[in-house]
């Protein structure tokens, strides 16, 4: 049985009928599946703008453009494998520790027989529990984190879940290669000094976005792939990575960043890599302007599945 695609664009206006992640079956109409973008409405761990609770709808309806064909990686991604829309996983908005367990029992479950999931956010903080289901199944996982922020804070007014903290988390769980750990895209002031001291000594390394900019991409992209190696990989796109005139619908906006064309110039670059899952977050609609960011956030979701729709998907 082939795989069931998405809605022809040639029949059914693309403008017309239920927003699914590039109008993909939902996961209830396909017995069995490869790839799953799934939303995560939650919010309740940001330090600044509230709204990315709102980010998985914005996505799927910037979705409605999305094209079968992916030229740059030579793939259709929705022929070769059956990637669905998994819907929303429901979180409690009042308590983030039960929302992060909830959040980590759910993608455990929707991994179970074999599924990779493209996670749309939602704050940060989503990414502790998927990087948890993550390491149960693959043991602990190289991580490739674009952002501008490091998100290896250890506290914010003293609590230790929120948008800011869950790559310390992880670390702290042994859930990371630490050999293999890496920021993209990193920018804008910091606490102090120690933030980089601390970032470091959990095994980061950083490439800012000045760098993408001295070295370019290829430099980049060669630089990340031998630090990565056969390892498999977990890739975390905060969309505050891009400057704010790419990406202004977000809580956290910081000047001097990457455009979308490097940002999936870097990804495109990561072909062949053992991919076991991926994110995008910090998409908040309400302080966006023309779906700039929504349409951003949907290319790198895009770019995700197709990655993991050429990988093996053992
Ligand atoms: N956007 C994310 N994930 N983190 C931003 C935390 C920056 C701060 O409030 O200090
Ligand atoms: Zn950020
Ligand atoms: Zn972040």
């Amino acid at each position: 049985m082939p795989n069931i695609g998405p809605l022809d664009s040639s029949r059914v206006p693309r403008f017309a009928g239920f927003a699914t992640f590039a109008r993909l079956p939902r996961i209830d109409q396909v017995e069995r599946a490869d790839v799953a973008v799934v939303g995560v409405p939650f919010d309740s761990g940001v330090s600044y703008r509230p709204g990315a609770r709102f980010g998985p709808a914005a996505v799927r309806e910037a979705s409605r453009l999305l094209r079968p064909y992916h030229p740059e990686l030579d793939i259709s991604p929705f022929e070769e494998k059956q990637v669905v829309d998994a819907g929303d996983i429901a979180v409690n908005p009042f308590n983030i520790g039960e929302a992060i367990e909830t959040l980590q029992q759910e993608a455990e479950a929707l991994q179970a027989d074999g599924t990779r999931l493209v996670t749309v956010g939602g704050d940060h903080t989503i990414a502790l529990p998927l990087l948890r289901a993550a390491a149960k199944k693959h043991g602990p996982v190289a991580l490739l984190h674009f952002d501008a922020h490091l998100d290896t804070w250890d506290t914010y007014f003293g609590e230790p879940y929120t948008h800011g903290t869950p790559f310390r988390r992880a670390s702290e769980e042994g859930i990371l290669d630490t050999s293999a750990l890496s920021h993209v895209g990193t920018r804008g002031p910091l606490y102090g000094k120690r933030d980089l001291e601390e970032d470091r000594r959990l095994g980061f390394g950083i490439v800012t976005s000045g760098d993408v900019l001295r070295r370019g991409v290829t430099e980049t992209v060669d630089a990340l792939r031998q630090r990565i190696g056969d390892r498999p990989l977990y890739v975390s796109v905060d969309i505050d990575v891009l400057d704010p005139a790419h990406a202004p619908g977000t809580g956290t906006p910081e000047a001097g960043g990457m455009t979308s064309r490097e940002l999936l110039e870097i990804l495109r670059g990561l072909r062949d890599l053992n991919l076991v899952g991926a994110d995008v977050v910090e998409l908040a609609p309400a302080y966006d302007h023309a779906e700039i960011t929504a349409i951003a956030a949907s290319h790198v979701a895009y770019d995700l599945v197709s990655l993991l729709a050429l990988g093996k998907g053992e």
